[in-house]
């Protein structure tokens, strides 16, 4: 049984179509990204996993059933527009949000100095919101949306705002939370962090759903396009191969560009003829290229 499920799922606000048919799953365990280009229908997605809106048509469910309010207290959401308030103190807010969600009064002051200590920021339980800097406020914003423990984890950008230090120790804790068996739907712009943490995708194009499936697979439905090339010495001849688009030099060698997969078993003989191989590889395209090719080609 699937913790979340949207069958055939469609939403307009008037005329405009929002999302079109969509249809996904997100297992126990498991971390699901929803890409998409701006106004592609991702919010309007997780605004109704939230149970926030109703989907027009198609059916969702949760753990197996349809939505009531005991859901409230197994959700948590990460919205994108931050939604704390600046003139109360950090641990006044998350305390009482923890207790609209179910959690009594001391354990949840336990479990926000647990997340404060793990963020590395304890000292920020009797600061106003307003005092903290973007990425502080986006950490208590993540501690908002995790402190009642929910097993469906809904994110929406929930690494905006922050440095490169911080966003490692929050991707760990995603990961964390995966391995401890809850379910996150996950939606990002950054296509390595997407790469990195889920399992399944789906890219939304203008409300509708251009590619869907396991990224494993995905990847093998696109060809190969991209070749690695490290030698000791300079290698001559490359950009006249047939089968080769381009070639371009850097530090340790070349990457060529190659427009059949056939063209890069006549890349290496090249190379070989001329000099030592240090590292030859065909690269699998990247989520990154991926997303430019689907959505990007459809952008009139
Ligand atoms: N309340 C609303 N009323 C009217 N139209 C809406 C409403 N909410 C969303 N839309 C429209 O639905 C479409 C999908 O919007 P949505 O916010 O879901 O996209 P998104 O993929 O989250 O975009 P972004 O990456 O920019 O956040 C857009 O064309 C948007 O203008």
């Amino acid at each position: 049984m699937a913790t979340l499920q949207l069958d055939h799922i469609t939403k307009q606000y008037g005329d405009k179509t929002a999302v079109s048919d969509l249809s996904l799953e997100v297992a126990q365990g498991e971390i699901f990204g929803l890409l998409g280009a701006n106004g592609a229908g991702k919010t309007t997605t997780m605004r109704m996993a939230l149970g926030l809106i109703l989907p027009d048509k198609g059916r969702i469910s949760w753990f197996g059933k349809p939505y009531d309010n005991s859901l409230r207290r197994r959700i948590g959401y990460l919205p994108e527009e931050r939604g704390l308030y600046p003139k109360l103190k950090v641990g006044e807010q998350i305390v009482y949000l923890a207790q609209l969600r179910g959690v009594n009064k001391a354990e949840a002051e336990r479990r926000l100095r647990y997340w404060l200590e793990k963020f590395e920021v304890p000292e920020n339980y009797n600061k106003k919101v307003e005092e903290l800097s973007k990425g502080n406020q986006q950490k208590i914003q993540f501690i908002a949306a995790v402190i009642h423990d929910p097993d469906l984890l809904i994110m929406d950008e929930a690494f905006s705002g922050l440095d490169p230090v911080n966003v490692e120790l929050l991707k760990d804790t995603v990961k964390e939370l995966r391995d401890q068996g809850k379910s996150i739907l996950f939606s990002s712009h950054r296509m390595d962090h997407v790469e990195e943490l889920c399992r399944n995708i789906c890219i939304l194009h203008r409300s509708n759903t251009v590619i869907k499936g396991s990224l494993r697979e995905i990847k093998g439905r696109f060809p190969r396009e991209r070749v690695v090339l490290e030698t000791a010495g300079s290698v001559g001849g490359l950009e006249s191969l047939d089968g080769v688009v381009s070639v371009r030099r850097h530090e340790a060698g070349y990457e060529v560009r190659i427009g059949k997969e056939s063209a890069a078993r006549a890349v290496l003989e090249t190379a070989m003829a001329q000099t030592e191989v240090i590292r030859f590889q065909v690269m699998e395209p990247t989520l990154n290229e991926i997303f430019i090719r689907t959505v990007g080609d459809r952008i009139e």
